[in-house]
């Protein structure tokens, strides 16, 4: 880990820039399998290249999340779909959770938008299903690396078609022209949380904000590269790792002059699944379940009851465990 201290911080806050494991999925097989999981065990985050997805598509979704974004008001807000999906401003949740972001969510399964009199949606059931690949993929890597004997345990919450994975667009404008003359300044966008689901992956166009927390009151942000995929362990893989990976806590913040765009694919299986650590996942250093098994439909009722920077993991722990 690459830690250079630098003065952007707000009070109580520590930054402390980091690199993040770059991971090769061209690279040899083993290899990349041995350093997804020890990405997962030490930062819940990891950077993938030479990953599949065509640049055109990418390039593609980043223009039309743009020319969404640029619409009038009035007609973003008129994108209704049923909750959570759709536009929101500032709103984050249902729970009083505000920010400097805008953002769509979509069902991942059905990623279009009403009325669209643009070629929007068939790009984004592109980029979405290429996504969904690369994420399979790396759920595979995953399974092996962990000597889980059914490689395909991850995947298949996904590849079933009731899956509820979520496609959201993040924009986020720069920081309010009063607050340029301190760019030492920033305001947190998008606060603290942990992502609930399975897996996240996601891109950014090439502004920073993301932020990482991988110690209580440090904040490592993380250099932005559009080339490649962020993905990062959502509480589900915590739970099914039995704690080996770690879901870890992250915000966007707006600090620059320039626009920034997120777009996260979250992988999450279908409401009945129940989400259990296998038992290969018990060892030694873990000798029993941490977790009690739970549906996700349970555990998505509980997220969307709490605010966004509530932890919710420790309240599905097995109170039989002795730590
Ligand atoms: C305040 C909230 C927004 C959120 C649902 C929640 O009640 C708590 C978790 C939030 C989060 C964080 C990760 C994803 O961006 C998200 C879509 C998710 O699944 O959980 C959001 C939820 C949201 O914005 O709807
Ligand atoms: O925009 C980002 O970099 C992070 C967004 C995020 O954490 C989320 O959408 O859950
Ligand atoms: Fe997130």
């Amino acid at each position: 880990m690459v830690v250079v201290a630098s003065p952007n911080s707000m009070i109580g806050e520590k930054i402390l820039p980091i690199d993040l494991p770059m991971i090769d999925l061209s690279a040899e097989r083993s290899m990349v399998m041995k350093r997804i999981v020890k990405a997962c065990e030490e930062y819940g985050f990891f950077n993938v290249i030479n990953h599949g997805v065509p640049y055109d598509i990418i390039s593609k979704m980043e223009e039309v999340g743009f020319d969404f974004f640029a619409k009038p008001m009035e007609q973003k807000k008129l994108v209704a779909l049923d909750k959570p999906f759709g536009y929101g401003c500032k709103n984050i949740g249902f729970n009083g959770d505000m920010g400097e972001v805008e953002y769509l969510l979509l069902n991942a399964n059905v990623p279009s938008i009403p009325n669209d009199s643009s070629n929007f949606s068939s790009i984004v059931r592109a980029y979405t299903e290429a996504v969904k690949e690369l994420a399979c993929e790396i759920l595979v890597l995953m399974a092996e690396g962990l000597g889980v004997p059914n490689t395909s345990i991850f995947t298949t919450f996904i590849t079933q078609l009731d899956n509820d994975s979520i496609l959201r667009f993040n924009h986020y404008p720069p920081k309010n022209s009063k607050d340029r003359d301190n760019s030492h300044s920033y305001n947190v966008a998008f606060g603290e949380h942990s992502d609930p689901q399975i897996l996240t992956i996601l891109r950014s166009n090439a502004v920073p904000g993301l932020q990482i927390s991988l110690q209580h009151g440090v904040w490592n942000p993380v250099v932005p590269d559009p080339s490649a995929f962020c993905v990062n362990v959502g509480d589900l893989l915590q739970v099914m790792t039995n704690g080996r990976f770690v879901s870890v806590r992250h915000r966007a913040v707006t600090n620059s002059y320039k626009c920034r765009m997120s777009v996260a694919y979250f992988v999450a299986p279908p409401l009945d699944a129940c989400i259990v650590a296998p038992s290969v996942m018990v060892t030694p250093n873990r000798p029993s379940l941490l977790f009690k098994p739970f549906t996700w439909e349970e555990y998505k009722k509980v997220t969307y009851s709490l605010r966004l920077g509530d932890t919710r993991i420790h309240l599905f722990r097995n109170c039989t465990q002795l730590e």
